[in-house]
């Protein structure tokens, strides 16, 4: 691991990109998880808003925390880093340069550009959407997105050389709109723009993940004027400036998720510090159906393997309060150890099951299906995208040379590593550090067998 200038600690590819597991030994001890990678990105996008100076508390050390700031700075933006406590300090008085050099090769491992596009446009009148990154789990368009910009009042033109071009030479104004599926960032992209937007905006069929919650309460603090009726319809009051804000980070519920699958598929227990119960209930409910014990304390949650037999469960994801797509690949690898036939319908990827096939080389018997094995309404019925997944346990698993995919399924094979019998090499293992905070150094304390 090397520490970047703002002491963001990051791998270092070339000496550090494979992990040797040897796996069969249970992760026991304690942990700690701090801020959500899909609610830093945002916040430190949302400081860009205003003037002056944001805190921002309870930062976890990920890539994505040091991409975000590369980028604020290009564009201009002073952006302190204080890894080892969490705190990142943001001063936007000074943001100059909408279109700027090196963003290709910064966005090239994140899809946060994409927000960018409001705050820029009322800081500096226009904004560049260079390629985006981000994994690697379907096709991910962006179409919500700069329909969304057009109707708060954007020209968004897609031949510039310097990527997409948005523009909005009347200024932003509030507007009706519609999202056709509840998508988190189109949802973020309306409320970043609209806030400063002259005039009320209407946002129906939002997404209302506590992530996107917690970006409300940072716009709230910073001046902004939003609420949210019952049907996931965000009304937002446009407001002439906003003021920085200090706050502190809602727990990464993804991130302990992944270390309870951990704790399951290796018999293991592990107490997540600063994992919540609220945010974490629907995946609770299905750890406890799978088997799975746990305890709710004012300071994390325990999770644990009880003994005896894991029970195999149908779970279908889907848009909050339902089942996290960002779930089920760590999930998937303990139903393997579940004694019979588990189905798991991913409804908000096409294409998130890749991270299978080196689960069923190790051993796994999962089988993967175009249909829609579940009662969800789901975009890809009658498509040709293997959506659905049926596995079959328990089988033991053995270790074998993995390529990590992307971020959730590459925690999900490492977890499989420590989970099988014998050595395993874990190539491309820094693709992790983008959302799972100094993984290695709680490996670990939870007693692994890896270098
Ligand atoms: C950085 C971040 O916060 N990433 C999260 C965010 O991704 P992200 O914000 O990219 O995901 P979205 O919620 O926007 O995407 C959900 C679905 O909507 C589709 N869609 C989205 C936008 C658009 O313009 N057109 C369109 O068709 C996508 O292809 C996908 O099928 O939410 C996902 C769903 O919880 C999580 O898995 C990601 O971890
Ligand atoms: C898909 C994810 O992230 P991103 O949208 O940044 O690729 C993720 O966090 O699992």
């Amino acid at each position: 691991m090397t520490e970047s200038k703002d002491g963001v600690f990051t791998s270092d590819a070339a000496n550090d990109d494979v992990l040797h597991v040897v796996g069969g030994k249970p992760l026991n001890g304690t942990i700690k998880v701090r801020g959500a990678k899909n609610f830093v990105s945002k916040a430190m996008v949302a400081a860009l808003l205003a003037p002056g100076r944001s805190v921002l508390k309870n930062v976890p050390e990920i890539r994505d925390v040091h991409v975000v700031s590369d980028l604020l700075r290009l564009h201009g933006v002073d952006v302190e880093v204080d890894g080892a406590n969490g705190i990142v300090n943001i001063d936007a008085t000074h943001v100059q340069l909408a279109d700027v050099a090196d963003v290709d090769t910064l966005s090239g491992s994140s899809r946060i550009p994409i927000l960018f596009s409001g705050p820029l446009v009322h800081r500096l009148g226009e904004a560049f959407i260079p390629a985006l990154g981000g994994c690697n789990i379907g096709g991910r368009p962006i179409d919500f997105h700069l329909e969304t910009l057009r109707k708060l009042g954007a020209t968004v033109d897609k031949e510039h050389k310097d990527g997409i071009h948005i523009t909005a030479p009347k200024g932003l104004h509030g507007a009706k709109i519609h999202l056709p599926y509840p998508s988190v960032g189109a949802t973020e992209q309306t409320l970043l723009a609209a806030v400063l937007a002259e005039g009320k905006t209407e946002l129906s069929g939002a997404a209302i993940e506590p992530e996107i919650m917690d970006l409300v309460a940072v716009l709230q603090k910073m001046g902004a004027v939003i609420s949210v009726d019952v049907d996931r319809t965000f009304r937002i009051e446009g407001v002439k400036q906003l003021k920085g804000f200090t706050h502190t980070a809602l727990t990464d519920r993804i991130e302990a998720a992944s270390w309870a699958s951990a704790a399951l598929a290796t018999h293991g227990d592990i107490f997540v510090k600063g994992a919540t119960q609220p945010e974490m209930m629907t995946f609770l409910n299905v750890f406890r159906k799978v088997g799975g014990e746990f305890d709710v304390t004012d300071r994390g949650i325990r999770f644990w393997h009880p003994g005896g037999d894991l029970h195999p469960v149908a779970i279908e994801t889907d848009v909050h309060p339902g089942f996290m797509t960002d779930w089920q690949q760590p999930l998937v690898v303990a139903l393997t150890q579940a004694n019979g036939l588990s189905i798991v319908h991913e409804t908000v990827y096409e294409n998130r099951f890749g991270f299978t096939k080196p689960l069923v080389q190790m051993g796994a018997t999962i089988q993967l299906y175009r249909e829609c094995l579940g009662s969800l309404p789901c975009r890809f019925q009658q498509r040709n995208y293997k959506h659905s997944a049926v596995i079959f346990g328990p089988t033991p698993l053995t270790g074998r040379d993995i390529d990590v995919p992307d971020l959730r399924g590459g925690f999900s094979h490492l977890i499989a590593a420590l989970a099988a019998k014998g050595p395993s090499d874990v190539h491309g293992i820094s693709l992790i550090d983008r959302g799972y905070a100094d993984f290695r150094g709680k490996l670990d304390a939870l007693g692994a067998d890896f270098s």
